[in-house]
């Protein structure tokens, strides 16, 4: 074995060859103390010792380990030296909602510093423990994982995959390669911002490259842009005066795919999960990988785009891109599904781009306030309705059984395809927490558990904002359901597909079958949209 060590354990046995060609290359002596960190950091591990003590201190690692500080958020972009260039033999690039070759920066600067990169890919147990492993989710993260292994194959790699502790793994995989250097991109959530503290802690004395400022979850890096006049406003929390500053703003240059990738021939890897393998996946969830999403962002740039202006509104599924689910995983870059629309222009490429923008300024929002995943980003004093009543019509909410069928065709056609369109999530919404005032986190639970691009900026600030208790201006509007589907299913067609009880009902009854409903099994309205509203009001206060 061309380095020494054991696949199975964390136990290195025997000096890797890098150091000692890594020492050749070096002229210079270790400042001091960068050994005795360097052994600490390879001695450490994450559950204690995991190498032979007692290794002479200039064996163990190259010179000039340094714990530069590309990590914390807000400081200074990262930089590659020359020099550092020069002394690393491998990095390890932790891939998290990056799953891609193309325009990918950690994966770009990993290859310019290093000989070789380890891509490293970890199904994160605390991912599992949060209830964040939902089918839909998990069968399309199956079809990515098969896809970037196959993307770093076409050049030369391949993925290591791993299961457990994302930092464990981490480190494991860093003492079995011998690797100097991780490279990440940050994220946006708590558990992202959570899990690069811990990797900073566990690995200090490596170089963890933290991609903050670099754009690779969106295109533009939350804080990049931050309302001016307030010292310590550190996000905005209205979006048109973000889009005016986002829409300014340069975005960065895409990097291609990197003609090779060249992996060290060791570290072991998991079996790649496959979408078969995966229980209880909806019939008409979407597919995976990077080739499946640039493949859908040409057909919609080509065939989608020039109307979507007119069409974003529209409930079928053919109004709108359908990138989401590739934009949560990664295996899409934003930077580059902004700078193609640019380039094709017209009114539907600046409807969609400011659609993009949406999705930024949420996670904006988020990593500022990473407890609006579950705190009131606004507090309202809010008294949602609980006890026996109130779970019945959340119940009925969830079945597709609320007795207004554009709510129970959106319910439906969540259920079954794992996805929903963007005014059908409005409506859902707005009518679980305002005419049926159900607390806003049982419904983003329930999207959670079935939406293949689930995010929880996106999902979480949209449900806050519809709720009226994020970042919208106008928390107390309440979205009528007849009124929207005739606008929006104007010959019922939406609702025809998804509620099969209503089918033989022409467009003007479709949305309202009011006395036909028994006749057909269909439910009726579990309350009146007035009686609804009112309580809602009441109750907010
Ligand atoms: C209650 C509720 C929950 C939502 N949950 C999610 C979620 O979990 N994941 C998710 O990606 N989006 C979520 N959205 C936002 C939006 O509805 C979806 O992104 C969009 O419907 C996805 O379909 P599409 O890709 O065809 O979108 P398109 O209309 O083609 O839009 C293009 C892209 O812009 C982004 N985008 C569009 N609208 C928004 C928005 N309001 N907020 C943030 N990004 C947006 C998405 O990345 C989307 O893929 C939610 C919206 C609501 C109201």
């Amino acid at each position: 074995m061309r380095r020494g060590y054991d696949a199975q354990t964390t136990r290195l046995a025997a000096l890797p060859e890098w150091v000692k060609a890594g020492r050749a290359r070096f002229r210079r002596s270790p400042p001091e103390g960068a050994n005795r960190r360097a052994r600490r950091a390879v001695t450490r591990g994450p559950r204690g010792p995991v190498h032979p003590a007692g290794r002479p201190a200039g064996q163990l690692y190259p010179p000039r380990l340094s714990t530069v500080a590309t990590g914390p958020r807000g400081c200074a972009p990262p930089r590659i030296s020359l020099e550092h260039a020069q002394l690393t033999a491998t990095a390890v690039v932790l891939f998290t909602a990056d799953l891609r070759v193309h325009d990918h920066p950690p994966l770009r600067a990993a290859l310019r510093a290093a000989d070789e990169v380890v891509p490293l890919f970890v199904l994160d147990d605390g991912v599992r423990k949060a209830g964040f492993d939902a089918p839909n989710r998990m069968a399309f993260l199956a079809d990515c994982l098969t896809a970037l292994d196959a993307g770093l194959r076409d050049r030369g790699g391949r993925l290591v995959l791993r299961a457990g502790d994302v930092v464990e793994e981490v480190c494991r995989t860093v003492v079995q390669t011998g690797a100097a250097e991780v490279h990440v991109s940050a994220g946006s959530s708590g558990y992202a911002q959570r899990r690069e503290a811990r990797l900073r802690r566990a690995l200090a004395d490596l170089r963890v490259r933290l991609y903050v400022h670099d754009a690779v979850q969106t295109a533009l890096p939350p804080g990049a842009v931050v309302p001016a006049g307030s010292a310590r406003a550190d996000h905005y929390a209205v979006f048109t005066p973000y889009h005016r500053r986002w829409a300014a703003e340069r975005l960065r240059d895409c990097l291609p795919a990197p003609r090779r990738i060249p992996v060290p021939p060791g570290p072991g890897s998991l079996p790649l999960p496959e979408r078969r393998a995966v229980a209880g996946v909806s019939p008409g969830a979407a597919r995976g990988g990077e080739p499946e999403g640039r493949r859908l962002l040409t057909a919609w740039l080509r065939n989608g785009l020039a109307d979507y202006a007119a069409t974003a509104d529209r409930l079928d599924d053919a109004a709108t891109s359908g990138l989401s689910p590739h934009l949560h995983f990664g295996t899409l870059s934003p930077v580059e599904t902004v700078a193609r629309a640019r380039k094709a222009g017209g009114a539907g490429a600046e409807a969609f781009v400011r659609q993009l923008c949406w999705r930024d300024f949420h996670h904006q929002v988020l990593a500022a306030r990473p407890d609006a995943a579950t705190a009131d980003y606004r507090p309202r004093r809010d008294r949602w309705r609980t006890g026996p009543a109130a779970d019945r019509d959340a119940e009925a909410w969830r079945q597709g059984r609320t007795g207004y069928p554009v709510i129970d065709a959106a319910m439906r056609q969540l259920a079954h395809d794992g996805r929903l369109p963007g005014r059908a999530r409005l409506l859902t919404a707005s009518f679980l927490t305002k005419t049926l005032y159900v607390d806003w986190r049982t419904g983003a639970a329930h999207f959670l558990s079935l939406l293949t691009d689930g995010d929880i900026a996106a999902n979480q600030l949209n449900w806050q904002w519809t709720a009226g208790t994020g970042t919208d201006t106008r928390p107390n509007r309440v979205l009528n359901p007849r009124l929207q589907a005739k606008r929006h299913d104007p010959d019922g067609s939406y609702v025809r597909r998804w509620v099969p009880e209503l089918t033989t009902l022409p467009a003007g009854v479709v949305h309202e079958p009011g006395g036909l409903a028994a006749s057909l099994g269909y439910p009726d309205p579990v309350v009146d949209l007035a009686e609804g509203r009112d309580r809602f009001l009441r109750g907010r206060g």
